[in-house]
């Protein structure tokens, strides 16, 4: 089974925390530049010709303080806002083309939008978006001697050299954010994964565990279990075979779990031979059949390994609305260490309700 690639997971953090609150300060200061620009521009197109060539310039001063409004109301409105900003940017460029594309001047701003759209969208979504775009600035262009009564838009020559410019730009601009994407998830992978285990480390596994359980608050019908795995007695192995005996038994034993656990789950790394798995969607008794065959097969995959069959001892828990993330990892700590103090080799699990922690299932080691 394939587990979430680091790219979904880096894309998915991307969208919560440092970076957004950048990219919003950012777009507070870009915008409130645009309103000014653009009321000048405004004020000088009014004393040269028709008003109606100033409806293209005005959009922006007009919508853009709505749309600073909503990227500041969380994580829905930030979204709208962004696409929000595409759309006004693409009409100003079409509805500009259609006005005003008998000024020389109206060109510069060609080669410039492609950026915006890529700080704005990200490099994939803009490049479908600047292809829009050009093709809307074509009509526009066609449509300038009718729409503006015989007035000549300027030159072919000069229209093209223009679309060279946008294209041109649209492509550097999407190279090279490609380039500082692919580095980016680079330095993400090293920042959250263990690099001995591949496992992701704890700092922003319990982002995503937090992610998961504000997610069952809201729909609390979407369960979250968690499964707190604990290698038993794994200091002899450090001490009677070396520590490289122990970094292959931790290789071996994630390598299974990753093996085994859905597409949607997460192995962490919490430190040391303790590891948390993250069941999103998963109730406890499902969890706890996927934690019981974990627990009987790390046996077998660890022979050979070490000298003597390494066992896990694992305490599982399942999220109860409303409660502490502190909570639910201290819930999976008490059952993992009451597996731990009834013999070691077991999964130990409560039933996710509310009450003290009871455990119902107890095998056999
Ligand atoms: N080889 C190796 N050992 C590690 C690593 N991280 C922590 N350890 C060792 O893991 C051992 C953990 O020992 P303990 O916390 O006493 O746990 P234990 O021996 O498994 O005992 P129980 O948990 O009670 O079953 C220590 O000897 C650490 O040095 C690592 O990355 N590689």
């Amino acid at each position: 089974m394939t587990q979430n690639t680091s790219r979904d997971v880096a894309r998915d953090l991307s969208q919560s925390d440092e970076f957004v609150r950048v990219k919003i300060r950012f777009m507070d200061i870009a915008a409130s530049i645009g309103v000014v620009v653009a009321v000048l521009m405004s004020y000088v197109e009014l004393r040269q010709g028709p008003w109606f060539r100033v409806v293209p310039a005005m959009l922006f001063p007009l919508f853009a303080p709505l749309l600073l409004y909503r990227l500041h109301r969380g994580y829905r409105g930030y979204e709208q806002a962004v696409t929000g900003f595409a759309v006004l940017i693409s009409a100003q460029q079409i509805l500009g083309a259609l006005f005003t594309l008998n000024d020389v001047v109206a060109l510069i701003w060609f080669p410039v939008f492609p950026l915006t759209y890529v700080f704005l969208l990200g490099y994939e979504r803009a490049l479908r978006w600047n292809a829009a775009v050009l093709i809307g600035l074509v009509v526009g262009y066609l449509l300038f001697p009718v729409v503006n009564e015989g007035l000549q838009p300027l030159p072919p020559i000069a229209f093209c050299t223009g679309l060279l410019a946008y294209a041109f730009a649209a492509l550097l601009s999407w190279q090279d954010h490609k380039d500082v994407s692919v580095y980016q998830r680079r330095l993400y992978e090293q920042a959250s994964y263990d690099g001995l285990t591949g496992a992701m480390m704890r700092e922003p596994g319990m982002e995503i565990l937090a992610r998961f359980m504000s997610q069952a608050d809201r729909q609390p019908a979407q369960a979250v279990s968690v499964a707190l795995l604990d290698l038993d007695d794994f200091k002899r192995i450090n001490d009677e075979e070396g520590h490289l005996a122990g970094d292959r038994v931790l290789q071996g034993v994630t390598a299974e779990v990753r093996a085994h656990i859905r597409g949607g789950d997460y192995l962490i790394r919490l430190g040391g031979e303790e590891f948390l798995i993250i069941f999103p969607g998963m109730q406890a008794e499902e969890a706890y059949a996927l934690s019981e065959t974990l627990r009987q097969r790390i046996p077998a995959v660890t022979d050979g390994l070490s000298r003597r069959p390494v066992t896990t001892s694992i305490g599982l828990a399942q999220y109860r609305p409303g409660e502490a993330l502190g909570q639910l990892l201290g819930r999976a700590d008490h059952l993992m260490y009451a597996a731990k103090t009834t013999g070691k080799n077991k999964v130990c699990v409560d039933e996710g309700a509310n009450g003290s922690p009871r455990m119902v299932f107890d095998p056999v080691a």
